[in-house]
């Protein structure tokens, strides 16, 4: 695949998400989601509705957290398996790949360029199948109630953005939140690390490779090093950079969210590289936050309807599917 990049400011649309919360601009804002959504797999909202405070505290503690020192990281340690998919993972321990199933071809990618970030992962504290793994008590003030406090306020905007899509397809608002009740939700903390550019230019090293997200729906902030790229869905193989918006929150959709839509809404696929501008040194670090929204585990999807219509040739693709079998599977494989 030949990687052609370029930078392109305007390639996602930017929505005022406050025109979502107003009736009389609601179906409209609805509307224009959804087409994007469609057409690109992603979308940027102002106005979100998660309070710049709380993202400035979140960053703030997710900083201190990856300045601890590696052995105390190390005392909330993820599993190795991929299906608990809690706790810290160091440098080179998870290689984001894009449907690599078999350990050996596995292996071999992350012995070529190792993922040079570290990542934490919480979830909601009654998961009785994903236990969080946190620090002792202690170790860093704050850091527990901090994540708590806010994966909850992401879920609430995650029900939101879930109500404007299932306007956007003209179904009853509460459609896809009525399966996205209890949050079977991740909260990620994403710290990349300093590395030296030349590395990540010959791909010695990746930041994250390029893959595509598996959920319903993923949040994500991100701070204004850049360096996100998304694959061009007119030209396959070229990536675009991604320009970090200020207070933006980028939403994209996932795999079983494409899945669940016949294939009418798009997961695009992403990865991490050197920042635009970056032609030689160290990279700046980058921090980043995904909130990746599944459907509740108990839940199983049939295709949406209007996404199908047998008599007018645009049949199912799809039998219906568990939530659970669904991502479990995709979260042992890329681990
Ligand atoms: O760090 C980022 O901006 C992207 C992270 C990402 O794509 C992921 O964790 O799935
Ligand atoms: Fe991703």
């Amino acid at each position: 695949m030949s990687l052609e990049r370029s930078c392109n400011a305007s390639l996602i649309p930017v929505i005022d998400f406050a025109a979502f919360l107003d009736e009389s601009t609601k179906h409209a804002v609805a509307g224009e989601m959804l087409q994007s959504f469609k057409d690109i797999g992603f979308v940027y909202l102002i106005n979100h509705g998660i309070p710049q405070a709380k993202v400035t505290e979140m960053f703030e503690m997710s900083k201190k957290f990856f300045a601890l020192p590696l052995e105390t990281k190390n005392l909330a340690p993820h599993p190795p398996s991929g299906t608990h998919h809690r706790g810290f993972s160091a440098q080179g321990q998870e290689k984001v790949t894009q449907h690599v199933y078999d350990s050996d071809s596995l292996a071999e990618q992350r012995a070529q360029a190792p993922d040079a970030k570290e990542s934490f992962e919480c979830g909601r504290e009654e998961d009785e199948l994903m236990p969080n793994i946190w620090l002792p008590e202690g170790t860093l003030v704050g850091f527990k109630e901090t994540c708590l406090e806010f994966f909850w306020l992401c879920h609430k905007i995650e029900l939101n953005i879930l109500r404007a899509l299932a306007l956007g397809f003209g179904l009853d608002e509460a459609y896809f939140t009525q399966c996205h009740t209890v949050a079977d939700n991740q909260l990620r903390l994403l710290h990349y690390p300093s590395v030296p550019f030349d590395a990540l230019q010959q791909n010695s090293i990746a930041r994250i490779g390029a893959h595509s997200d598996f959920g319903s729906i993923t949040l994500l902030l991100q701070d204004d090093v850049g360096g996100l790229e998304i694959e061009d869905p007119n030209v396959p193989g070229a990536f675009r950079s991604v320009i970090p918006v200020p207070g933006g929150l980028l939403v994209n959709a996932g795999d079983f969210m494409m899945r669940w839509s016949n294939d009418t809404i798009k997961s695009t696929i992403h990865r991490v590289c050197a920042p635009p501008g970056t032609t030689s040194g160290m990279t700046p670090e980058r921090y980043s936050i995904p909130y990746f929204c599944s459907a509740d585990f108990s839940t199983v999807v049939d295709c949406i309807p209007g996404t199908w219509d047998e008599g007018a040739g645009r049949p199912k693709k799809y039998e219906p599917i568990s939530a659970k079998e669904y991502i479990l599977r995709r979260l042992e494989a890329s681990y």
